[in-house]
């Protein structure tokens, strides 16, 4: 069995392959509803084999999104279309997972294909951003956040728990922190966006300490036996690579020590200068490096699309689960591909039973 195919067990789960369908902002929710647009698509990414499916950022709080196209789980009222999602993506055979987060700076931007840039102040549509600092991230995000108080901070930090209850209740026994991409988290954490003075900047234990009490606040309320996890951007490609990968494997141990499962290893994002040297899967040595160093299982993803490159990310112990984003937007069953091109024994199984019997059994041409 090719490695790709094995099963992965981490705590009480087993998913029935190394495959993870990553979080991707569909951008069509109200009020950070789920509609019927999030049903199919869920529905029909768990049906195409993958281990593992992570429902998109979904924001703790309405000034948390990233547009107001997101999902949200800041109110009980979400919880509803989250089950259907949640008991749809569990009955199609794989874990049902969910990422929640803050989009910091980021938040109150047009969607991609209007913009992808902060939504005018005059734009009634527009919201106040907040993060660590008053610091802008620039290019077409150029508007000032409110620095955060400590009571800001405290706020957050609840609505991070609150979320996660919602998720819980939800019946999604997954959790992804989303502290990568530039967002909230990420943000406390670079030098980039965070030069505050108190307790939550400074040196990396300064800033580190939001998202390690985030994830300690968290960890109290998802089960011991469900994964808890966390998305971090452990590189910026802004120069200063060798000290932030040092500071990042630091905050991995310290994950690891606050209960954290398992690291989905990402891009930092934190600035607009950033090189970010694009290719096929030019993140896994970095991700194996973390993994070797933190102890924590790791997945990752970026260009991570081709089978035989997925297939000897685990075969070399360089990943414990490939997240493989935009080739299942174009394909939903593209796990369906990567069984036919690895030579699994009897690939169409990977399929729903309905769609794999006729596979299996009938040539009609
Ligand atoms: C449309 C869309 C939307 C999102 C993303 C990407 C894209 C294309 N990505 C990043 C995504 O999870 C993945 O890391 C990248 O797409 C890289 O993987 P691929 O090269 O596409 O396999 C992303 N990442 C994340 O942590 N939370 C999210 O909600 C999103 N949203
Ligand atoms: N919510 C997120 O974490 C998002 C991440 N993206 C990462 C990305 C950056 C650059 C190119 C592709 C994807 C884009 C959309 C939203």
């Amino acid at each position: 069995t090719p490695a790709l195919f094995t099963p992965f067990s981490l705590k009480d789960l087993t998913l029935r392959n190394r495959i993870a369908v990553p979080p991707m902002c569909q951008y069509t929710a109200r009020e950070g509803f789920i509609n019927d647009w999030h049903d199919a698509h869920y529905t029909s990414l768990a049906r195409g084999g993958a281990g593992l499916v992570i429902v998109e950022a979904t924001g703790v709080a309405p000034e948390g999104r990233i547009t107001p196209g997101c999902l949200g789980l800041w109110s009980d009222d979400h919880i509803a279309g989250h089950e259907n999602i949640a008991r749809s993506i569990k009955a199609a055979g794989a874990v049902p997972g969910i990422q929640i987060g803050h989009a910091g700076r980021k938040a109150s931007a047009n969607l991609p294909w209007e913009g992808d840039d902060h939504i005018p102040d005059s734009d009634p549509r527009s919201w106040q951003t907040i993060a660590p600092s008053a610091i802008p991230f620039g290019a077409g995000l150029p508007k000032v956040p409110k620095e955060m108080s400590l009571q800001d901070i405290e706020r957050v930090k609840l609505d991070f728990v609150s979320a996660a209850e919602r998720a819980l209740k939800a019946g999604y026994e997954w959790l992804e922190l989303h502290f990568a991409h530039g967002y909230l988290e990420q943000s406390f954490f670079s030098v980039h966006s965070n030069l505050r003075t108190d307790q939550y900047g400074g040196d990396l234990a300064g800033r580190s300490r939001f998202l390690l009490e985030t994830l300690e606040a968290v960890r109290k309320v998802w089960p011991e036996r469900l994964p808890l996890t966390a998305r971090f951007g452990v590189i910026e490609f802004d120069g200063r690579d060798e000290e932030t990968l040092a500071e990042s494997i630091e905050l991995a141990k310290n994950f690891k020590a606050g209960g954290l499962d398992m690291l989905s290893v990402s891009v930092g994002f934190s600035t607009p200068t950033a090189k970010i040297p694009w290719g096929p899967a030019f993140l896994a040595p970095i991700a194996q490096k973390v993994r070797q160093e933190s102890g924590l299982p790791v997945a990752s993803a970026w260009g991570i699309d081709n089978p035989q490159v997925a297939n000897q990310t685990i075969e070399d112990s360089q990943l414990d689960l490939v997240m493989i984003g935009k080739a299942h937007l174009a394909n939903p069953h593209y796990p369906y591909e990567l069984a036919k091109s690895l030579s699994l024994e009897k690939p169409d199984w990977i399929l729903p039973q309905s769609y794999a019997h006729w596979l299996a059994s009938y040539r009609t041409s």
